[in-house]
């Protein structure tokens, strides 16, 4: 292994990274996803990084709880649970990933679940206008849409959300918990692609066709392989635009990654998802990736499968290569 070979088009140094680990499982109702961070790091993903793959790392060394920001009293707002929890999270991690973009380097965050991505991809948002004019595209892999707004979904956890806020379809009035997310933190409907869904909810089916948003679904994987996907996805975005890469480890097949709070049958392989992540790191122009969801305390047995899924994709994306 040695560095990746892959001049990155929209960062400033090539193996600046910043690692953001966030211990927050508040998006949604199980427990345990917020050791997920700890579990990846002693499993030697930041080793990896460091040695193997090059990185100049800068991390904090800290799990973020965000204990400080939680509210005493978190009632439900427009169905949403723990409303201002998530809010002050997100908003806090917004500024973190914000101030690593915004130096250019590479933000990578390990959550948490997936509601974490309201803060993740408004910060790169964000410092992608500011530093360079641009607009962001985003790849979310996952088995869901996360669009729902909070008057579409059934379960009222926000890790089913995210996308609505960040696209805008769902807004906050002000002095309301998302009122925070501004105008430049949001992303544009049509620069959005997802890739593995296969458990979308009704109103998410309706928001997805309405807006006419990019969606490969398993079934499109398996119509055309996860080669061509990935040439039609890679072409929707094109090759001038920064790309975050929001990556569920539930898109993946609960045969290679149990231990998520939402696991569906019928997901992509270990391999589709590397290559997924191979693919977009060979672009160039990958600016940030989350890696959320797993939950080591679920399908204890198929835990360190799952971490070991979930630090492959990483390594992945980051440039590591088979050869
Ligand atoms: N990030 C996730 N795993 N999201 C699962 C969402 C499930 C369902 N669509 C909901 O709104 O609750
Ligand atoms: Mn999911
Ligand atoms: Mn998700």
């Amino acid at each position: 292994m040695d560095a990746s070979t892959i001049q990155p088009k929209f960062l400033k140094n090539h193996n600046d990274l910043g690692l953001i680990a966030v211990g927050f499982s508040g998006g949604q109702c199980k427990p345990g996803v917020d050791a997920a961070p700890m579990a990846l790091i002693e499993s030697g993903l930041v080793d990896q990084l460091k040695d193997d793959l090059k990185y100049n790392i800068h991390y904090d060394g800290q799990v973020h709880a965000y204990a400080e920001l939680m509210p005493k009293e978190d009632p439900d707002h427009r169905n949403m649970k723990k409303p201002r929890a998530v809010s002050a999270v997100t908003q806090q991690l917004s500024k973190q990933v914000y101030e690593h973009a915004k130096e250019g380097r590479f933000v990578l965050t390990l959550g948490g679940d997936h509601s974490i991505a309201i803060g993740t991809i408004s910060g790169t948002a964000k410092a992608m206008r500011e530093r360079l004019g641009r607009e962001i595209a985003v790849i979310w892999v996952d088995a869901h849409a996360d669009i729902n707004t909070p008057e579409t979904s059934d379960s009222g956890n926000i890790h089913g959300m995210p996308v609505a806020f960040l696209t805008g379809l769902a807004t906050d009035k002000p002095d309301a918990p998302f009122a925070w997310l501004e105008e430049n933190q949001r992303i544009s409907a049509k620069k959005l692609v997802y890739i593995g869904l296969r458990d979308i909810d009704r109103g998410e089916k309706k928001i997805l066709r309405e807006h006419g948003i990019k969606a490969f679904s398993m079934h499109d994987v398996d119509r055309h392989g996860i080669g061509k996907v990935m040439d039609m996805a890679l072409g929707w975005i094109g090759s001038d635009t920064p790309i975050h890469l929001s990556f569920d480890i539930d898109a993946l097949d609960p045969m290679w990654a149990p231990s998520t709070g939402t696991a569906v049958r019928g997901g992509l392989t270990l391999r589709e998802g590397d290559f997924i992540a191979e693919c977009v790191h060979e672009t160039g122009s990958l600016i940030a990736l989350d890696l959320v969801e797993v939950n080591p305390s679920l399908e204890a047995h198929g835990a360190a499968e799952t971490v070991r899924a979930g630090c492959s994709i990483v390594r992945c994306a980051l440039g590591d290569t088979l050869l």
